[in-house]
């Protein structure tokens, strides 16, 4: 069953004096149960938008949309439970200990203290957790929000950016944390950013948004592989003379440190047989694989 299905959602927002905003433009999205989704686009590409229809925090103006197999909004109380979410920084009383924050969560909640001490045990808080809110370092916060979030051990686990704002060390706590709430099995995790590496290291699947569609959606590793550079470094004893030939055959030829840059165009068979036909003789030929960065701007770049 998957834990999320969006279908053909739309979702514009009504602006004073100026035409609507498009946040959501027939937008289709599918996040499989279980391990980390993430949830990858540039600022304004309608990742909030999208994490809000959800939670029913607004309603989308068409299209269909469930929720761990219910109807969103009509069935959100049935799963409500279910969910857990990190959507901005959570309010917490700053001169209370994050156990005692917590414990006032669950109680609200008709949740026993054990989740409490499980929570903060999962995101590693346990030693601080009698100190002071106030005295949490930005990361240590973040991830008490988490444990918020999941006192009552949710199936789906949504987090906005969770990083944003913290430092290094609090980026690197709550990308581990993350890594082990998706390894968890029980829980799936989906997981928003415009940030590529923080998808790129804990994500399994990715959906790439961009001007509120879902451009690009599938396992990281082949949304990934599938935007091949079509380039290929090629290494011959006698590069000058190989460049040349390769220039006179159409191909764009730079140099780099240890050889040749070829824009192939996704045929590297035809590298090689020209090289052959003048008698240059690959030592090593190497497809360029496009880096994430650049596959990313490429999906997501404008066409205007
Ligand atoms: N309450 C609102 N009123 C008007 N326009 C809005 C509102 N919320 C979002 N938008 C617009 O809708 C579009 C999508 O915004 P959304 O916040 O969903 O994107 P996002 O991918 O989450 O970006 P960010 O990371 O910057 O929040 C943007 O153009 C944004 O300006």
């Amino acid at each position: 069953m998957p834990a999320v299905e969006m279908h053909a959602v739309s979702k514009s927002y009504r602006r004073r004096g100026k035409p609507p905003q498009k946040a959501l433009d027939d937008l289709h999205l599918l996040v499989e149960s279980g391990g980390v989704h993430g949830f990858l686009g540039p600022n304004g590409s309608g990742k909030t938008t999208t994490i809000r229809v959800l939670l029913g925090l607004v309603r989308a103006d068409s299209g269909d949309v469930r929720l761990l197999d219910r109807p969103v909004p009509a069935g959100l109380p049935q799963v409500v439970g279910s969910v857990g979410a990190l959507v901005e920084t959570p309010l917490f009383f700053p001169g209370f200990s994050g156990r005692r924050n917590l414990r006032l969560l669950a109680e609200t909640a008709g949740l026993p203290g054990t989740r409490v001490e499980e929570a903060l045990e999962v995101v590693d808080l346990r030693e601080r957790a009698d100190d002071r809110f106030k005295g949490y370092s930005l990361g240590m916060k973040q991830r008490l929000g988490i444990a918020a979030a999941l006192l009552k051990h949710p199936r789906l686990l949504v987090l906005d950016e969770p990083s944003n704002g913290l430092d290094p060390a609090g980026i690197k706590d709550v990308r581990e944390l993350i890594r082990r709430l998706g390894a968890d099995g029980s829980t799936t995790v989906l997981l928003s950013s415009h940030l590529l590496a923080e998808i790129e290291q804990v994500a399994d699947h990715v959906s790439i948004m961009a001007r509120g569609r879902c451009i690009a959606s599938g396992p990281v590793r082949e949304v990934l592989a599938g935007r091949s550079s079509g380039d290929v470094r090629v290494r011959v004893p006698d590069r000058a003379a190989a460049a040349a030939v390769l220039t006179a055959a159409g191909f764009r030829v730079s140099s780099t440190d240890d050889g040749l840059l070829v824009a192939a165009g996704g045929a590297p068979g035809r590298v090689t047989r020209v090289l052959a036909e003048h008698g240059h003789y690959l030592e090593e030929l190497t497809p360029v694989a496009a880096d994430l960065e650049s596959a990313f701007l490429a999906l997501t770049a404008d066409p205007a």
